[in-house]
This record gives C-alpha cells, sequence and structure tokens, in this order.
C-alpha cells in the first residue's frame, strides 16, 4: 500500500498559516449562508489563515467568480493559496436542480485539478430545507467548516510536495 505524504494524513491542516483562502459564497437562501460561511471562517481562522469573503447570487456563478478573482489576485501580486465554495442547491420541482447541482461541481472540479488550486466544495445538494439546515449549522454537521478544512489540507499538502518533492529523501 501506498502511503500518503505526513502532510495529507494529517487531520488538522499543517503549515498553511498566512494563506490567502478565497471564500466565494451563493446567499441564495441567506439562513443557510450564514450558518456555512460562519463554520467556513471559523475553520480559516483556526488555521492562522487569511480568508477573503466574496459574494454571488447562487451556485451556478461561483465557479467562474473563482475562476476571475484567483487569476486577478495573481497578477496583481496576492495571489489566493486555495479556494472555498459554499452555497446550498435545493431540488424543486423542475430539472434545473441537476443543472445547478452538477455544473457547479463539475466546473469547480476543473478549476481544482486543472488549475491546481486547493479547492473545499461546500455548495449542499439536498432535498430539503430541514437537510440543509442540518448540514450547514455549526452546531451539526458544519459542512462550512468542512469545505475550508478540506481546502487547507489540500494546500498542506501542497506546500508539503514543494518543500520536498515526492520521491526525494
Ligand atoms: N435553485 C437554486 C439556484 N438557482 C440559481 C442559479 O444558481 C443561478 O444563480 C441562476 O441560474 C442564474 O445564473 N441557485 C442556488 O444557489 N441554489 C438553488 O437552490
Ligand atoms: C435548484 C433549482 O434551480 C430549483 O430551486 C429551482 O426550482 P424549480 O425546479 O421548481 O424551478
Amino acid at each position: 500500500m501506498v502511503s500518503p505524504p505526513p502532510a495529507a494524513r494529517s487531520a488538522a491542516p499543517v503549515n498553511v498559516k498566512g494563506a490567502r483562502v478565497l471564500v466565494v459564497e451563493a446567499r441564495y437562501y441567506d439562513d443557510i449562508a450564514d450558518e456555512l460561511l460562519a463554520g467556513a471562517t471559523e475553520a480559516i481562522e483556526a488555521a492562522e489563515a487569511e480568508g477573503v469573503v466574496v459574494t454571488v447570487p447562487g451556485a451556478l456563478e461561483i465557479p467562474a467568480a473563482i475562476a476571475i478573482l484567483v487569476e486577478e489576485a495573481a497578477r496583481a501580486g496576492q495571489p489566493y493559496d486555495a479556494a472555498v465554495a459554499l452555497g446550498c442547491v435545493i431540488r424543486g420541482e423542475t430539472g434545473h436542480y441537476d443543472i445547478v447541482a452538477g455544473e457547479s461541481a463539475r466546473a469547480l472540479m476543473d478549476l481544482s485539478v486543472l488549475g491546481r488550486l486547493p479547492l473545499g466544495n461546500g455548495i449542499l445538494t439536498v432535498e430539503t430545507m430541514e437537510q440543509a439546515l442540518a448540514r450547514a449549522r455549526v452546531s451539526e454537521m458544519n459542512k462550512g467548516a468542512g469545505a475550508a478544512e478540506a481546502a487547507l489540507s489540500v494546500l498542506a499538502l501542497k506546500r508539503a510536495a514543494a518543500a520536498a518533492p515526492v520521491g526525494e529523501d
């Protein structure tokens, strides 16, 4: 079995102190957004990283916002080290749910992999508001924190790999 590098095993993000983290939240449901943002913000602060929060109307706008803002920050010499997407998609009467949920997830995955960008996807895709609240609430599943911690963990792995490229003793 191939073990991941030490940083990848760490439950708590390591060596991400001072990282700049872009948080793009979709405020389609304000109460849900409040909880997701609170959880993500707490996790970023606990890692002694810096969060920059930007708001868009819906989940479909999140990937483009991240792509635009990450590129502009790099051009300005203040690059983001990681990104977190926060939102909530609740199924309605039509197939639009599949578009919003699927396309936002697909675009975020492409941004992360193709851009080598540590990115946590905290866009809830649920059937009911009750399911959304249980997953968003900091006091319950706290998925906003989970998304931030996931992004920071990949950033820690990226930084560890850059410091000691895989295969070097
Ligand atoms: N139904 C939900 C949406 N729909 C809006 C889209 O995200 C987008 O803003 C619109 O299609 C204009 O481009 N967005 C959510 O975040 N959550 C939903 O449940
Ligand atoms: C996820 C959605 O886009 C959904 O809220 C829209 O509702 P509907 O499918 O009833 O138009």
